[in-house]
Protein backbone atom coordinates (compact mmCIF):
# COMPACT_ATOMS: atom_id res chain seq x y z
CA UNK A 1 0.00 0.00 0.00
CA UNK A 2 1.43 3.53 -0.72
CA UNK A 3 1.43 5.67 2.28
CA UNK A 4 1.31 9.52 2.26
CA UNK A 5 4.43 11.48 3.26
CA UNK A 6 4.41 12.99 6.79
CA UNK A 7 8.31 14.97 7.97
CA UNK A 8 8.97 13.58 11.45
CA UNK A 9 8.59 14.15 14.00
CA UNK A 10 4.58 15.14 13.54
CA UNK A 11 4.77 16.32 17.15
CA UNK A 12 7.16 19.20 18.04
CA UNK A 13 9.62 19.03 21.26
CA UNK A 14 7.55 22.22 22.45
CA UNK A 15 4.41 20.60 22.29
CA UNK A 16 2.25 21.13 25.57
CA UNK A 17 0.11 18.76 24.98
CA UNK A 18 -2.20 18.86 28.05
CA UNK A 19 -2.81 15.21 29.10
CA UNK A 20 -4.91 14.21 32.21
CA UNK A 21 -6.31 11.05 33.83
CA UNK A 22 -9.66 10.97 32.89
CA UNK A 23 -11.33 11.86 35.97
CA UNK A 24 -9.89 15.30 35.67
CA UNK A 25 -11.89 16.21 32.23
CA UNK A 26 -14.58 18.83 33.03
CA UNK A 27 -17.89 18.25 32.31
CA UNK A 28 -17.95 19.16 29.06
CA UNK A 29 -15.03 17.14 27.79
CA UNK A 30 -16.64 14.24 29.66
CA UNK A 31 -19.57 14.60 27.65
CA UNK A 32 -17.60 13.81 24.59
CA UNK A 33 -16.59 10.32 26.00
CA UNK A 34 -18.86 8.41 24.24
CA UNK A 35 -19.06 4.22 25.28
CA UNK A 36 -17.43 3.65 21.88
CA UNK A 37 -14.57 6.17 22.41
CA UNK A 38 -13.99 5.28 25.70
CA UNK A 39 -14.39 1.40 24.72
CA UNK A 40 -11.10 2.56 22.69
CA UNK A 41 -9.62 4.88 24.49
CA UNK A 42 -9.52 3.33 28.15
CA UNK A 43 -8.79 -0.45 26.81
CA UNK A 44 -5.34 -1.37 28.85
CA UNK A 45 -5.18 -4.43 26.58
CA UNK A 46 -2.64 -4.49 23.29
CA UNK A 47 -4.17 -1.98 20.89
CA UNK A 48 -2.52 -3.70 18.03
CA UNK A 49 -4.49 -6.64 18.97
CA UNK A 50 -7.32 -4.98 19.34
CA UNK A 51 -7.29 -3.38 15.96
CA UNK A 52 -6.39 -6.99 14.48
CA UNK A 53 -9.39 -8.63 15.87
CA UNK A 54 -11.63 -5.33 14.49
CA UNK A 55 -10.62 -5.17 11.20
CA UNK A 56 -9.40 -7.68 8.47
CA UNK A 57 -5.74 -5.88 7.73
CA UNK A 58 -3.58 -3.93 9.94
CA UNK A 59 0.01 -2.01 8.67
CA UNK A 60 2.16 -0.12 10.33
CA UNK A 61 3.70 3.38 8.47
CA UNK A 62 6.64 4.31 10.10
CA UNK A 63 6.76 8.32 9.72
CA UNK A 64 10.21 7.99 11.68
CA UNK A 65 12.38 6.62 14.27
CA UNK A 66 15.08 8.67 15.98
CA UNK A 67 16.81 10.24 18.51
CA UNK A 68 15.68 13.56 19.03
CA UNK A 69 14.68 16.41 21.31
CA UNK A 70 11.58 15.09 23.22
CA UNK A 71 8.77 17.67 24.73
CA UNK A 72 9.06 19.27 28.12
CA UNK A 73 6.05 16.80 29.45
CA UNK A 74 7.82 13.43 28.29
CA UNK A 75 11.02 14.17 29.50
CA UNK A 76 9.64 14.90 32.94
CA UNK A 77 7.69 11.69 32.05
CA UNK A 78 10.48 9.63 31.72
CA UNK A 79 12.94 11.51 34.14
CA UNK A 80 15.90 11.87 31.23
CA UNK A 81 17.07 14.41 29.60
CA UNK A 82 15.87 16.12 26.81
CA UNK A 83 16.88 13.60 23.84
CA UNK A 84 15.75 10.05 23.54
CA UNK A 85 14.61 7.70 20.30
CA UNK A 86 11.13 8.79 19.20
CA UNK A 87 9.24 6.63 17.48
CA UNK A 88 6.02 7.99 15.26
CA UNK A 89 3.66 5.61 13.51
CA UNK A 90 0.19 5.68 11.73
CA UNK A 91 -1.78 2.74 11.86
CA UNK A 92 -3.48 1.27 8.81
CA UNK A 93 -6.67 -1.20 8.81
CA UNK A 94 -8.76 -1.68 5.98
CA UNK A 95 -6.84 0.98 4.01
CA UNK A 96 -8.15 3.29 6.77
CA UNK A 97 -5.52 5.38 9.02
CA UNK A 98 -6.44 4.73 12.64
CA UNK A 99 -3.94 5.99 15.25
CA UNK A 100 -1.06 7.96 15.22
CA UNK A 101 1.02 6.91 17.68
CA UNK A 102 3.87 8.57 19.28
CA UNK A 103 6.40 6.19 21.18
CA UNK A 104 9.20 7.74 23.58
CA UNK A 105 11.81 5.58 24.07
CA UNK A 106 15.15 6.29 26.89
CA UNK A 107 18.57 5.25 25.44
CA UNK A 108 18.86 2.52 27.96
CA UNK A 109 15.45 0.63 26.78
CA UNK A 110 16.67 0.80 23.57
CA UNK A 111 20.06 -0.89 24.46
CA UNK A 112 17.87 -3.57 26.61
CA UNK A 113 18.53 -6.08 23.54
CA UNK A 114 15.74 -8.21 24.56
CA UNK A 115 13.19 -4.94 23.99
CA UNK A 116 14.60 -4.98 20.33
CA UNK A 117 13.16 -1.39 20.06
CA UNK A 118 15.93 -0.64 17.53
CA UNK A 119 14.87 -3.36 14.87
CA UNK A 120 11.00 -2.75 15.08
CA UNK A 121 10.91 -1.13 11.67
CA UNK A 122 7.24 -1.81 10.25
CA UNK A 123 6.68 -4.50 13.29
CA UNK A 124 4.00 -2.95 15.77
CA UNK A 125 5.40 -2.25 18.89
CA UNK A 126 2.61 -3.77 21.11
CA UNK A 127 3.24 -7.45 19.32
CA UNK A 128 6.67 -7.21 20.95
CA UNK A 129 5.80 -5.16 24.21
CA UNK A 130 3.12 -7.50 25.60
CA UNK A 131 5.37 -10.35 25.23
CA UNK A 132 7.32 -9.37 28.07
CA UNK A 133 6.49 -11.03 30.32
CA UNK A 134 6.88 -8.62 33.45
CA UNK A 135 5.24 -5.94 31.68
CA UNK A 136 2.96 -3.49 33.32
CA UNK A 137 1.57 -0.46 32.43
CA UNK A 138 0.77 2.74 34.18
CA UNK A 139 -2.57 4.42 34.54
CA UNK A 140 -4.06 5.88 31.82
CA UNK A 141 -4.13 10.05 30.39
CA UNK A 142 -6.09 11.29 28.10
CA UNK A 143 -6.25 14.03 25.55
CA UNK A 144 -8.53 16.33 23.41
CA UNK A 145 -6.57 17.19 20.07
CA UNK A 146 -8.76 20.08 18.42
CA UNK A 147 -9.20 20.01 14.65
CA UNK A 148 -6.37 22.46 14.27
CA UNK A 149 -4.21 21.22 16.24
CA UNK A 150 -0.94 19.42 15.07
CA UNK A 151 -2.81 16.02 15.25
CA UNK A 152 -5.76 17.60 14.22
CA UNK A 153 -4.33 18.70 11.06
CA UNK A 154 -2.57 15.55 10.58
CA UNK A 155 -6.31 13.87 10.75
CA UNK A 156 -7.02 16.04 8.08
CA UNK A 157 -4.58 16.00 6.16
CA UNK A 158 -5.03 11.87 5.82
CA UNK A 159 -8.71 12.51 4.48
CA UNK A 160 -10.09 12.51 8.05
CA UNK A 161 -12.69 14.90 9.19
CA UNK A 162 -11.83 18.09 11.19
CA UNK A 163 -12.77 17.29 14.33
CA UNK A 164 -11.35 16.99 17.55
CA UNK A 165 -9.64 13.40 18.15
CA UNK A 166 -9.06 11.80 21.15
CA UNK A 167 -5.27 10.67 22.85
CA UNK A 168 -4.52 8.09 25.47
CA UNK A 169 -1.03 7.85 26.55
CA UNK A 170 0.68 5.47 29.28
CA UNK A 171 4.27 4.46 30.37
CA UNK A 172 5.45 0.77 30.61
CA UNK A 173 7.75 -0.51 32.30
CA UNK A 174 9.62 -4.19 31.44
CA UNK A 175 12.85 -5.19 32.49
CA UNK A 176 13.49 -2.07 34.78
CA UNK A 177 12.73 0.55 31.64
CA UNK A 178 10.18 2.70 30.98
CA UNK A 179 8.53 3.66 27.96
CA UNK A 180 5.86 5.92 26.76
CA UNK A 181 3.55 5.35 24.53
CA UNK A 182 0.87 8.08 22.68
CA UNK A 183 -2.15 6.81 20.71
CA UNK A 184 -4.48 9.21 19.31
CA UNK A 185 -7.24 8.04 17.39
CA UNK A 186 -8.17 9.77 13.57
CA UNK A 187 -11.65 9.94 12.95
CA UNK A 188 -11.90 7.30 10.63
CA UNK A 189 -11.77 4.93 13.48
CA UNK A 190 -14.16 3.31 15.36
CA UNK A 191 -13.64 5.04 18.44
CA UNK A 192 -16.27 7.55 16.71
CA UNK A 193 -18.55 5.22 15.52
CA UNK A 194 -21.48 6.05 18.00
CA UNK A 195 -24.79 4.26 18.43
CA UNK A 196 -27.91 5.57 17.11
CA UNK A 197 -28.86 5.88 20.86
CA UNK A 198 -26.55 7.56 21.77
CA UNK A 199 -26.87 10.33 19.59
CA UNK A 200 -30.68 10.80 20.22
C1 LIG B 1 1.64 -0.32 22.36
C2 LIG B 1 1.14 -0.91 21.29
O1 LIG B 1 1.77 -0.80 20.06
C3 LIG B 1 1.09 -0.21 18.98
C4 LIG B 1 2.07 -0.06 17.90
C5 LIG B 1 2.91 1.03 17.89
C6 LIG B 1 4.11 1.07 16.99
O2 LIG B 1 4.33 0.12 16.21
O3 LIG B 1 4.88 2.07 17.10
C7 LIG B 1 2.67 2.11 18.75
C8 LIG B 1 1.54 2.15 19.55
C9 LIG B 1 0.54 1.08 19.52
O4 LIG B 1 -0.64 1.46 18.90
C10 LIG B 1 -0.10 -1.74 21.36
O5 LIG B 1 -0.30 -2.55 20.44
O6 LIG B 1 -0.86 -1.59 22.35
Amino acid sequence: MRYPSFSFPVIPSTSRAQWQAPQQLNAAEQQQLTAALQEWLLDSDSLTAKLKRYYSTFEVQVIGQATIPVTHNEAQWLALDEQATVREVILWCDQQPMVFARSVFPHAALQQAGLALAELGNKPLGEHLFQQTDLSRGDIEVCAFAADSTVGQLNQQLGGVAQTVWGRRSRFATRGHHILVAEVFLSASAAYQNTLAEES
